[in-house]
């Protein structure tokens, strides 16, 4: 069946009805936020400029008393021992030792600029816009994601290219405009996240390219790095000894002695390894124990990656659209008289489960007037954790509850889903418009959207499960064709996909697990209506046959 793989896996429903103000995880997980923090960076590069201006008179007047004391001495103290002679350059010489040189070496101007630059960068940070640690980590491991879904290759990363191995050969998957490279302290901030979650597969990959940025540095100093070549090498050490590999973990040990040669610690370590491979020689054909770590969703992962990585490969495992005569398009109206003039450009993707998708579904002022509206509302998504709810690490959004009566747009898409689908969306029988938002690397993995559980806080609302979904694509911005679950490129941009959740008997139908891939690039936005099974009892009719 296209677009879809089946799977008796049903953990996860979104349950997301309820806003919970987090305080952390704000920035990475929505690229609004994201483009927010570069204003906020245009602040500090403002301040910077200021504070450099005033370090460099500082250390222009400083320049100007050394050239002329250093004159002094080469045509005065030196010359002519009559020159010495002059009161006056007797008087200046003691006034300098007496005083001049103590203002100088004392002087608070260093410190007061210093002081200043700092201000400025507390005020920015007074205004809570700056990123938490929590952003840093949640950026890099959107980053080892998408690494992980689209088979990137981390040398490839760093160079600022999203590049593949196909065939032997690096395919660029996505070209992107302005290519920005990675430096040895980037990767030891990505390697460092991973080590500390005892990721050691992805560890390996990031610290062994700071390893060799930090080496090809050759020691040169940047004020604004966390880590050092030595930092790297003593991770990236431990990660291999983690992984079993004993004699690289014992060179780079012996590397990093070479750099620090008192770390007692490295030097206990050292010790320890060639015990070891002494005790237990290494195989050549040894398993380096390099696994990507477990996932909870591994059961479907490989399906669920392999349909983000290539709509081509969806494509021919499964009959085209056009082969199959049930699958069709047509200007569809519904019968409504509100359609009689303007006809919805339908394509009917599935037919088991019931896919629809309309073209054009919203305009592009109308899109941007969503994403405008939902801005101050976003919140970090969740999802249903037993009957509660929490975030996730399986869904990286944030979403805004949109009322119809928070524009008269949104009501007007209320009511153009209703002649469309002759559904019922008011509430309660349907929940408000979900509008969310992707940030590095965000994704929603494969999940259903109604309810598997009868504790779910999703029957709160007392009308039923969520029968159906009617999801619009706001904004799918791309240079390389955005995949998706629902393969996803420009044509789907202002689209909306409908899709029943439910079978007519009320059961939950399996087939419909969907996902959001992890975004590589650009903005995405999508709005959820979910539709639940009460008020529809005169459109969607019943029936006790499982297969409905
Ligand atoms: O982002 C997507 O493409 C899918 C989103 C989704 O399934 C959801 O929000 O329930
Ligand atoms: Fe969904």
């Amino acid at each position: 069946m296209q677009y879809y793989f089946k799977s008796i896996y049903s953990v996860c429903v979104i349950i997301n009805m309820i806003l919970i103000p987090f305080s952390f995880g704000e920035m990475y997980t929505s690229l609004l936020n994201v483009k927010q923090a570069s204003i906020v960076e245009r602040q500090l590069i403002d301040h910077l400029e200021t504070y450099i201006e005033h370090e460099s008179e500082r250390l222009e007047d400083i320049k100007r008393f050394y050239a002329k004391v250093s004159e002094l001495h080469s045509e005065v103290y030196n010359g002519p021992s009559a020159a010495m002679a002059n009161p006056l350059v007797a008087f200046t010489l003691i006034k300098r030792l007496q005083s001049e040189w103590i203002n100088l070496i004392y002087s608070d101007e260093a410190q007061e600029n210093t002081q200043a630059f700092r201000s400025g960068y507390e005020e920015v940070e007074e205004e809570g816009s700056l990123p938490k640690l929590e952003d840093l980590q949640g950026a890099a491991n959107g980053l080892m994601r998408l690494q992980d879904v689209y088979a990137l290759q981390v040398g490839g990363l760093v160079r600022g290219h999203f590049q593949r191995i196909t065939n032997g050969n690096p395919i660029d998957i996505y070209s992107p405009t302005i290519s920005v490279p990675l430096s040895g302290d980037d990767c030891f901030l990505v390697g460092k996240v991973a080590y500390e979650l005892e990721d050691y597969y992805h560890s390996v990959q990031w610290l062994e390219e700071s390893v060799r940025l930090f080496r090809g540095a050759e020691g040169g100093w940047s004020p604004e790095n966390e880590g050092t070549l030595e930092d790297a090498l003593d991770h990236l050490a431990f990660s291999h000894f983690k992984t079993g590999n004993i004699s690289y973990a014992l060179s780079l040990s012996q590397e990093l002695l070479n750099h620090d040669p008192m770390n007692r610690r490295v030097l206990k370590n050292v010790e320890k390894y060639e015990r070891l491979l002494v005790d237990n020689p290494p195989l050549l054909s040894a398993d380096t124990g390099l696994k990507r770590p477990n996932t909870t969703y591994l059961r479907t992962r490989n399906t669920y990656e392999r349909l983000c990585r290539t709509q081509d490969a969806l494509l021919s495992s499964q009959p085209m659209r056009y082969e199959n005569p049930r699958l069709f398009c047509d200007y569809f109206n519904n019968d409504s008289p509100g359609l009689l003039l303007q006809p919805i450009r339908r394509e009917v993707l599935s037919m088991q489960p019931y896919v629809v998708l309309y073209h054009s579904f919203i305009t592009g002022s109308e899109a941007e007037r969503i994403k405008d509206l939902a801005q101050t509302g976003l919140r970090r998504s969740v999802v249903a954790s037993g009957e509660e709810q929490a975030t996730a690490e399986y869904r990286i959004s944030k979403s805004a509850w949109l009322k119809d009566t928070a524009h008269p747009i949104i009501g007007r898409l209320d009511q153009r889903i209703t002649l469309l689908t002759s559904l019922n969306v008011q509430p309660p029988y349907a929940e408000y418009l979900q509008v969310v938002n992707y940030g590095i690397g965000g994704h929603y993995e494969p999940h259903f959207d109604h309810a598997t559980s009868a504790s779910s806080p999703l029957f709160r609302l007392n009308t039923g499960n969520r029968v159906a979904t009617f999801m619009i694509y706001v904004r799918v911005l791309s240079c390389y064709p955005v995949i998706d679950t629902f393969p996803m490129s420009l044509v789907f941009q202002n689209a909306a996909l409908f899709w029943w959740n439910l079978h007519r008997n009320g059961q939950g139908d399996g087939d419909t697990l969907h996902a959001g891939c992890p975004v590589l690039v650009g903005d995405k936005w999508v709005a959820n209506k979910w539709i639940h099974e009460y008020g529809q009892e005169f459109q969607r009719r019943c029936s006790p046959n499982p297969e409905e």
